[in-house]
């Protein structure tokens, strides 16, 4: 009898084994979820990244953006992502993408006065220290000219300023460094000019269907003056003013320049409408001023490629980008970025580009990297355009509104 039931113990236990094998072999099969037939869906499921252009991504039509995954950023629109039929489906976290709230933008010129240094110490100090000398002779006259020259101030302007100056010098008579800093101060304003309007216009609009239209600015100039960074640190001064932006990468010549805006866009949480590499700019732009009508967006940014001057061909495309908009309505601002450290030569660029789109705005990068502060009065003289932005740095919140006082008080000190 123990015989027996012993024998029927063995055989549940081997038979309870045997199906255990089974179950187990089974779920580890059911483990990697074999990709289902979805055959064109572009987006890798987890940790695609921005650039990987290696396979053509399947000839998709023309799409405006936003599926583009950048890395350490999660994709602003949650649901485009294409898994589906994994099984126990573990509660996955939203990865919400942090969105960076952007530093007010008052006073963030004279917070960033110490990166004016290099145009500080040349241009200001040294205006200083030569009206400072006891006996202003010709001699040292001369070397004040040759000062405001080094520092870009422009010809015609210097002749103007060291005019003034002798004059008001020889009817104050004795002067205290205070005298001689607050003359200093005055007329350099007076030359800079402190009554253009330097706001950036991105006020809505009426579109020509008679619809709300929001509003429209260009960024324009030659290659590597800080375009893309530039539209990408306005649409941050602009969010930290509480408005919503939509960006146009309308560079399509440069391969990385729309990832690079996408970039900047995802971070405050700015929407950015691209095409395909090589695509037509005019196109694209087009597109984000409708995308940001039908958004109902505050402002759009258009980042369009850089160009040279001389090329006719490239300067004739920019025209038409800017036409090709204008069918929406006005483009309320069209912005020149100027590379500050090239000196003379962005005067004659500003004049080209100032013939093809109607410049209304000057942003002035890499102030921080040159001791040519002065080119702030000689772009503004060629182009008779104020000077609104200026760049003094690298970091995402370096662009500042430019404002006069602040700035001549950094060039010559407190
Ligand atoms: N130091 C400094 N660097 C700047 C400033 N603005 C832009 N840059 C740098 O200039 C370089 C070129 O900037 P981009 O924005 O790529 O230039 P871009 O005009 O869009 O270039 P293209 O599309 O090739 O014409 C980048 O390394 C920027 O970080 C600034 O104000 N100061």
């Amino acid at each position: 009898m123990e015989i027996v039931i012993l024998a029927v113990v063995i055989a549940v236990v081997a038979l309870g084994a045997i199906s255990g094998l089974v179950v187990s072999s089974r779920k580890k099969k059911q483990l990697p979820p074999a990709p289902p037939s979805s055959p064109s869906v572009t987006a890798p499921p987890a940790e695609p990244h921005v650039g990987e252009e290696a396979e053509p991504p399947s000839a998709e039509p023309r799409r405006t953006v936003e599926e583009v995954e950048l890395p350490g950023a999660g994709a602003p629109v949650a649901e485009a992502e294409p898994e589906a039929p994994a099984a126990p489906a573990e509660p996955e976290a939203p990865a919400a993408p942090a969105v960076e709230v952007p530093e007010p933008t008052a006073g963030r010129l004279v917070r960033l006065r110490t990166r004016l240094s290099r145009s500080q110490n040349s241009l200001g100090k040294g205006l200083l220290t030569l009206l400072s000398r006891e006996h202003l002779d010709e001699d040292t006259w001369e070397e004040i000219e040759d000062t405001l020259l080094t520092a870009d101030v422009g010809v015609a302007p210097t002749q103007e300023l060291v005019e003034r100056l002798r004059e008001r010098v020889k009817v104050l008579g004795t002067r205290t460094p205070e005298e001689l800093r607050a003359l200093l101060r005055e007329e350099l304003l007076t030359l800079i000019g402190t009554d253009a309007d330097r706001s950036v216009h991105t006020e809505p609009g009426v579109g020509v269907n008679g619809e709300e239209k929001p509003g429209v600015v260009m960024v324009v100039g030659v290659n590597g003056t800080g375009k893309t960074t530039t539209t990408g640190k306005l649409a941050r001064v602009l969010v930290a003013d509480g408005k919503s932006v939509v960006l146009g990468a309308a560079d399509t010549f440069r391969a990385a320049a729309a990832d690079q805006l996408q970039t900047w866009g995802e971070r405050v949480g700015a929407r950015t409408v691209r095409g395909p590499e090589g695509g037509d700019p005019a196109s694209i732009a087009f597109d984000a001023v409708k995308e940001g009508i039908a958004e109902n967006a505050d402002v759009v940014l258009i980042d369009t490629a850089g160009r040279l001057h001389t090329k006719t061909g490239l300067m004739d495309e920019l025209g038409k980008v800017k036409r090709v908009v204008e069918k929406h309505g006005s483009v309320d601002e069209v912005l020149l970025v100027l590379d500050a450290t090239t000196g003379q030569n962005g005067l004659v660029q500003a004049r080209v580009f100032g013939e093809v789109v109607n410049i209304t705005g000057i942003v002035l990068t890499k102030l921080d990297g040159t001791a040519k502060g002065g080119i702030v009065v000689a772009v503004q003289r060629e182009l008779g355009v104020p000077v609104k932005l200026v760049g003094l740095g690298e970091g995402a919140d370096d662009l500042a509104p430019f404002e006069p006082e602040a700035f001549v008080d950094a060039l010559i000190g407190d």
